[in-house]
């Protein structure tokens, strides 16, 4: 009897004991089908390790495990990708199109663009590209005029408040801020702010907070048990006010449209939504725009995302351009020079102008190329389990496009570190872009903005160079490179001195000129 018990145990054991090996076989041949990557501590993963700046750390990393690594962060599995060919063969792929599940993406609860994902995502992005296109955010053709004619105002407007200083140190920061929200605003809402404008003030004030909110909340989603302690508790509420006090904005906003909405005079994207809403009805078909979702509640997330992802790149780009232009005057007199050369003394840079200004185009996307303002691009996730370069990603994994590493990598780049618009020139002296620069991401889910953002960017940069010298205030240090990683990585605060150039007519004069031309060009 004692000895068949023994026996009954033994075979027990030793049953549960082969489960184990097997689970513990299948569980390490899955470890070493991911790429490789760091050991961490047990539910943490390697979180304890990182310090500083995210981007940074990554980079780090991918010296040591190589240009595809993962770590397993709290709950998350992160896969990094810093080589430029396996991050376009991975985003072309409808796999890698989906969005992480984590604290954050739950508070938006997949409504707007940039968070959602599969066929809501699909069809929003469709949508918008096709609606924003007709809105002019397009490199030729009908619409595009206008759109030069929206951005020149408020560049325009940014000049004569910069001239207004007299050479004075001025921070650009909310000159630039305003006539960037002010040129998003109008293609999404039609509205223009004032510079004394409190509902402005209190919008962008509303909007730095919700970055710096999710900001404060990134870890809890690694460790969503985070979620409890006090502090982090208090911080969703401030979140969750913050969050109702914009959509309350956004709510009045299309209300307003509602009430003066006319079919045949499409103001801007929320008048196309309502149009899509209005149609979907008529037909009698599911709104395939919004599958399911609440109509105001998409509209108030895709004005957020588009004001969001529209404005604090825009501004920041701008400012790294002033900054390197200080670091480098060279740089900023050659710039100077073809400005001159190309649209003389009398009259601002326009679109038409760039194909002949190579050097000042080269300029810009140097200084995109160098201060990667989104380093680590939008965290993708994989729609399924997926085999990358041999390796697999599971299902869910977070995918991170380590854009810093590709636009600084040694192989790539020659002296990387080193501010140089050459390297974006032809011998013949044209411009040459290598499928390396990558500053708008690629594939499926680039940037949604890029061709406004060229548009800003040249004009407001070709504009503030032609009509002002620049110079750091009297004792005070050139601007520090080292950026300050946030929602985008910004150069630390400074101020700059503005001597305006002398021009064949005075500002006043220049500006009237500017309208004038364009007008002609334009036909508005
Ligand atoms: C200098 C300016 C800009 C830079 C450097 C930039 C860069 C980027 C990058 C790197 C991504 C992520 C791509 C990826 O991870 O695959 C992105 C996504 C996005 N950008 Fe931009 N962007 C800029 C301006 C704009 C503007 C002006 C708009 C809006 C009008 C905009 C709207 C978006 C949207 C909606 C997405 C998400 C697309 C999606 O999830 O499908 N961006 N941008």
């Amino acid at each position: 009897m004692l000895a068949e018990k023994l026996w009954e145990s033994g075979a027990l054991l030793v049953f549960v004991g082969v489960l184990l090996a097997v689970r513990l076989l299948q569980l390490f041949r899955e470890l070493c089908a991911l790429p490789p990557g760091p050991w961490g501590v047990p539910l943490i993963g390697y979180l304890p390790f990182l310090k500083g700046d995210m981007h940074l750390q990554f980079h780090d990393m991918a010296r040591r495990y190589g240009p595809m690594f993962s770590a397993r962060l709290g709950n998350q599995l992160v896969v990094v990708l810093s080589d430029h060919k396996t991050v376009r063969d991975a985003f072309r792929r409808e796999e890698f199109t989906a969005r992480p599940k984590s604290f954050v993406t739950d508070i938006l609860d997949g409504y707007g663009v940039i968070n959602s994902d599969g066929r809501l995502w699909k069809e929003q992005r469709r949508f918008l590209h096709e609606r924003l296109r007709h809105f002019g955010m397009r490199y030729i053709g009908a619409g595009k005029e206008h759109m030069e004619t929206r951005i020149m105002s408020e560049v325009e407007s940014v000049l004569r408040t910069l001239n207004r200083s007299r050479g004075q140190p001025t921070d650009l920061n909310p000159v630039l801020g305003m006539a960037v929200s002010n040129v998003i605003c109008d293609i999404l809402m039609s509205v223009r702010f004032g510079r004394e404008d409190a509902k402005f003030r209190r919008f962008t004030s509303l909007i730095d907070e919700g970055f710096r909110l999710f900001g404060r909340l990134n870890w809890v989603n690694f460790v969503p048990a985070l979620r409890f302690l006090p502090r982090l508790a208090h911080t969703q509420q401030k979140l969750a006010k913050n969050r109702s006090e914009m959509a309350d904005f956004f709510q009045e906003t299309v209300d307003k449209h509602r009430e003066t909405f006319d079919p045949s005079n499409l103001r801007d994207i929320i008048d196309t939504y309502l149009l899509e809403i209005e149609r979907a009805r008529e037909e009698g078909r599911g709104h395939v725009l919004f599958e399911g979702k609440d109509h105001d509640r998409q509209m108030q997330q895709i004005l957020g995302d588009l004001f969001s992802a529209g404005m604090e790149t825009i501004k920041t780009t701008l400012q790294w351009a002033v900054v390197f232009m200080l670091h480098q005057p060279a740089a900023a007199r050659a710039v100077q020079a073809e400005l001159d050369g190309v649209v003389g003394r009398r009259r601002l840079p326009r679109l038409e102008d760039l194909p002949f200004l190579p050097h000042t185009e080269a300029t810009l996307l140097e200084v995109l190329r160098r201060s990667s303002i989104v380093p680590l691009g939008t965290t993708h996730a994989a729609t399924r389990d997926v085999y990358l370069n041999g390796f697999k990603i599971p299902k869910g994994a977070q995918v991170v496009p380590l854009l810093h590493a590709i636009h600084m990598d040694p192989n790539l780049w020659e002296k990387p570190e080193e501010f140089n618009p050459g390297r974006f020139l032809s011998a013949e002296g044209k411009v040459t872009k290598p499928e390396f620069f990558l500053p708008f991401g690629v594939g499926r889910r680039m940037c949604l903005g890029d061709v406004l953002a060229r548009m800003e960017l040249f004009l407001f940069f070709a504009a503030i160079m032609h009509v002002f010298d620049m110079r750091v205030p009297e004792g005070e240090q050139l601007p520090s490179l080292k950026g300050n990683a946030g929602v985008t990585v910004t150069p630390d605060p400074y101020k700059v001195c503005l001597i305006p150039r002398p021009l064949e007519c005075d500002l006043e004069c220049l500006n009237a000129d500017t309208a004038a031309t364009l007008r002609n060009v334009g036909g508005h």
